[in-house]
């Protein structure tokens, strides 16, 4: 805090000192104050300078930290650390590397840590283990808990899935007795929410097999030489799994039509669906892994992928009909306390254009109304009032999005 006037002691005796001797000794004083002033204002200038020089150190590391984070990154394991910095190997290219890192960024690696690293090789940060990657990306379920039941108004699909997919798993003798090979992979397409993840979820339930889903989504847009591996992780983990399904989600993702431009993200999207491809073509005698994929960009897919031996089964899997709708209605309200004044056929008549997805939406909904009311019956009247509900949101989730993209 600042002294104020009334705290400064005064450098006479008040009673004892004369009008000179108060004169002379605040004349001292006041010399001594402003000597002290003159110093505190220097010090202040070389302050404000040193200020400056941090701003602009801040701003600069500011700006260098920006555009070491937007260049596209490589991935890298640290081989050793040493006095002369720390050696590299590259992902993709192996090549090795000798790069100078901070002191903070040292202490924070170990040797075998994933780094990214840029251009010039410079460390720019510490990724997570890859085991932590493998499990983000790969969602691994020994028994999936989904059967054929629990799937409504996609008969035709099922039996094609059955087919190419559960038959060759369950009987393989079958094939080579009749001297073919089985479909390689199967391609659902359709709009979302139709149930592709559940046909293929149940599909593994029925053989038995373990089920690994992975989403090309999470292959592309990370660091560059990552997509590869994991596509290689993948197919390591299927075969170590015997049997599987392996389902690849979003395949577009990583399958689009080529692009003309040739931005480093292009040719990482690239490389991963070429290694995708490698591993498909090398997986002649697959044993007992099977590959189906999904999209909802069908129009989207690089015809490399539907070649024969590739994706060579294409089921679309559309929006449901109204028979459709009404089986999934009564799937989804199986275990609920539905009074008998509900109309099945009448609510999959309400529920034109829902999907498998927003059946399921709406059942849960409706249950919400009669719990808001305290009932633990639900009634016709609720599956309207969550159907209304449900539709009101999707058109305010679309004006958003259109509003987002004007
Ligand atoms: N045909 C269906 N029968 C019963 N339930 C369905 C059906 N389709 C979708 N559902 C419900 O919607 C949920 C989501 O479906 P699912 O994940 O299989 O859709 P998807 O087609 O794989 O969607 P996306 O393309 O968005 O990945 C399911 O868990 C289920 O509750």
């Amino acid at each position: 805090m600042t002294d104020t006037v009334d705290d400064v002691d005064l450098p006479y005796d008040e009673e004892a000192a004369s009008q000179q001797e108060k004169i002379e000794a605040l004349e001292e004083r006041l010399e001594v104050l402003e000597a002290q002033n003159e110093e505190m204002r220097d010090k202040l200038l070389d302050a404000n300078a040193e200020n400056n020089k941090y701003q602009q150190k801040l701003e600069r590391l500011t700006h260098e930290n920006k555009k070491l984070k937007q260049s596209p990154l490589f991935v890298a394991t640290v081989q050793e650390i040493n006095e002369d910095g720390v050696v590299i190997k590259q992902h993709g290219n192996n090549q090795e590397a000798l790069t100078e890192v901070t002191d903070e960024m040292r202490d924070d690696l170990e040797p075998d840590a994933r780094v990214a690293v840029n251009n010039s090789l410079s460390i720019v940060k510490k990724l997570e283990k890859e085991t932590d990657v493998r499990a983000r990306v790969m969602q691994v379920e020994h028994s999936p808990d989904v059967t054929y039941e629990d799937i409504g108004g996609l008969e035709e699909q099922m039996n094609e899935v059955r087919e190419t997919v559960e038959m060759p798993l369950d009987r393989p003798e079958m094939f080579s007795e009749v001297g073919i090979d089985p479909p390689s992979g199967v391609l659902l397409y359709g709009p979302p929410g139709t149930g592709k993840t559940m046909l293929a979820k149940a599909v593994a339930n029925q053989t038995d097999a373990t089920f690994i889903k992975m989403a090309g989504s999470e292959l592309v847009h990370k660091f560059i030489g990552e997509g590869a591996k994991l596509v290689r992780d993948l197919f390591e983990v299927a075969r170590e799994n015997e049997p599987a399904v392996l389902f690849i989600d979003e395949i577009d993702a990583i399958a689009s039509k080529r692009t003309d431009s040739k931005t480093s993200g292009d040719a990482e999207v690239q490389r991963t669906m070429m290694q995708l491809l490698s591993e498909m073509d090398g997986f002649a005698d697959r044993g007992e892994v099977r590959i189906i994929a999904a999209t909802n960009r069908f129009d989207m897919l690089d015809p490399a992928i539907l070649r024969p031996g590739r994706f060579d089964r294409l089921i679309e899997v559309p929006k449901p009909n109204d028979e459709g709708r009404e089986i999934i209605f009564q799937i989804h309200t199986r275990n609920m306390n539905v009074s008998d004044d509900v109309d099945f056929a009448e609510l999959a008549e309400m529920a034109e254009n829902a999907s498998g997805a927003d059946i399921k939406a709406v059942c849960t909904e409706a249950g919400m109304f009669a719990i808001r009311d305290d009932r633990t019956e639900i009634f016709m009247q609720d599956f309207v009032d969550a159907w209304e509900k449900i539709q009101a949101e999707e058109t305010d989730t679309d004006a958003e999005a259109s509003r987002a993209f004007a």
